[in-house]
């Protein structure tokens, strides 16, 4: 029996097991671990409700990042980045080494962390840096438009007549387009997302994730996602922060660069700030929840043979505190 411990946590409600590998004297292959994030994230007979992904943190592979993060998708794809789930990891390697600012290793780069004034009572609040970004084809694993070697504000033909998408990796990649306030409640989204993930498709061989972006007003946008490995979530990090980046690059009389911007989302709302450079060197800051819902404890062969009958949840209680503050934002 090698008992094991999780957390639950979330970012505006894009929700993931987080898990420690510290914990086991002996490590896990790369299929025990895809494995384990396949079955315990499953929404229908997975680890309690579910989850869209497994974050798993090591020890890092060299001097100066506090750990490593690497996330699994709910269908057992790695993503090279995942920014809700950083700001978790941050959360958890901050009070696990008594530190507020430092460097978390992912699989591109050693990104800065810090911890953050709570966005509201009770709600753990983290900032991460969300880096390298490229618009180039090749970087986005991306054949579009007779092999074009950026898409910027461009038109897919063989995906919509009507819409103008732009491609970016931030460093996973990301396809935005900007959208009228019925397109981004309507499933046109979940219909590009799932020809572009759920099967073979000629322009993203290796999926990618879909935003759909409404400007709201000056510096406020609303970004729904359609997560490559995932499907719709309620919030995707990289998401908010890559339409974000194309907002101020498209759209800068309305949002602008180095300043606060607000991204709201189906689960709630976090802050970003872009810095964009003529140098090319983009960076976006994000800001939001690192909430813990629960801890849980279970046998790992139980848990990598999909069994969970005897799985321990125990909650925190933060959860409470994330609801206040989401219907307050309702209110204002
Ligand atoms: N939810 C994440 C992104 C997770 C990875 C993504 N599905 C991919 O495959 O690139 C976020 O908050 O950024």
């Amino acid at each position: 029996m090698k008992k094991m411990k999780l957390l639950k946590v979330h970012g505006s409600e894009n929700d993931f097991y987080m898990l420690d590998a510290k914990q086991f004297e002996q490590g896990l292959t790369d299929q025990q671990i895809k494995q384990l994030a396949v079955k315990i994230c499953k929404r229908n007979g997975g680890l309690g409700d579910g989850a869209d992904g497994l974050l798993w943190i090591d020890r890092a592979s060299h001097q100066g990042p506090l750990g490593k993060m690497r996330v699994i998708n709910a269908d057992g794809s790695e993503a090279s980045m995942c920014g809700n789930g950083l700001r978790s990891v941050s959360r958890y390697l901050a009070e696990q080494n008594q530190e507020s600012a430092f460097s978390v290793e992912t699989m591109e780069a050693d990104l800065p962390v810090a911890k953050m004034k709570d966005l509201a009572t009770g709600v753990s609040t983290y900032q991460v840096q969300i880096a390298p970004v490229s618009f180039k084809a090749a970087d986005l694993k991306m054949h579009v438009n007779n092999e074009s070697e950026t898409l910027v504000d461009q038109q897919i033909k063989e995906l919509d007549s009507d819409l103008s998408f732009t491609a970016v990796a931030v460093p996973n990649p990301h396809l935005i387009a900007f959208v009228d306030e019925a397109t981004i409640n309507g499933d046109q989204l979940g219909e590009l997302g799932r020809y572009l993930n759920n099967g073979v498709n000629p322009i993203f061989p290796d999926g990618v994730n879909v935003s759909f972006v409404l400007i709201q007003g000056a510096n406020q946008i609303f970004v729904r996602t359609f997560e490559r490995g995932v499907g719709y979530t309620n919030a995707c990090g990289t998401g908010m922060s890559a339409a974000s980046l194309v907002s101020v690059l498209l759209h800068g009389d309305q949002i602008a660069n180095n300043t606060d911007i607000i991204v709201r989302n189906p689960g709630g709302m976090v802050k970003t700030n872009v810095h964009h450079q003529d140098t090319g060197a983009d960076t976006i800051d994000l800001i939001g929840n690192a909430t813990f819902v629960s801890t849980v404890e279970l046998d790992l062969d139980d848990a990598l043979a999909g069994n969970f009958a005897q799985a321990k949840f125990n909650e925190t209680g933060e959860q409470v505190n994330y609801e206040k503050f989401i219907s307050n934002l309702q209110l204002n």
